[in-house]
């Protein structure tokens, strides 16, 4: 599986941190930054987001500070579904009802341990379709 990468600087480590625990198992394209330098989360949601969108790849992660701003970036670029998981239940939900094509995550909120299992889940689980497909078209259509 191809997985498209990107945070800010408050993501920055969480972003390496991820890359290192699946070299084995996943390819990924990282979409930066890349340093701890100050950065704008939203150019590297949009980047995410729009290579998603573009078929570039699979899926992506991204990862700021808290989460919650690189995912309302990345949910900007029409086509992307962008859910911010913090917590294992909400990844196996964002991929079995939502259809997640973004999985954002809070650097300065979870552990590293967490969040590698979190990755695990949003990478593992499917998308039950089903009454959830009609749900996940409405979405599309706004
Ligand atoms: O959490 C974030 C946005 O929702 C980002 O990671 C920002 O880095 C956060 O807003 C904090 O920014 P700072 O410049 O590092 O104080």
């Amino acid at each position: 599986m191809k997985i498209g990468i990107g945070s800010d600087h408050g993501g920055f480590d969480l972003k390496e941190i991820i890359k290192k625990a699946f070299k084995d198992k996943v390819e990924f394209v990282d979409y930066g930054t890349n340093s701890k330098d100050s950065v704008d989360y939203p150019d590297f949601g949009k980047r995410v987001g729009e290579a998603v969108v573009k078929g570039e790849i699979d899926r992506g992660i991204v990862i700021c500070g808290t989460g919650i701003g690189i995912s309302i970036a990345a949910n900007k670029v029409d086509g992307v579904r962008c859910a911010l998981c913090n917590d294992l239940f909400l990844a196996k939900m964002s991929r079995n009802h939502n259809n997640a094509n973004v999985l954002a995550m809070g650097g300065r909120v979870i552990g590293d341990v967490l969040a590698i299992e979190i990755v695990k889940v949003f990478l593992e689980e499917e998308f039950e379709g089903g009454r959830h497909a009609g749900r996940v078209e409405k979405i599309s259509k706004i």
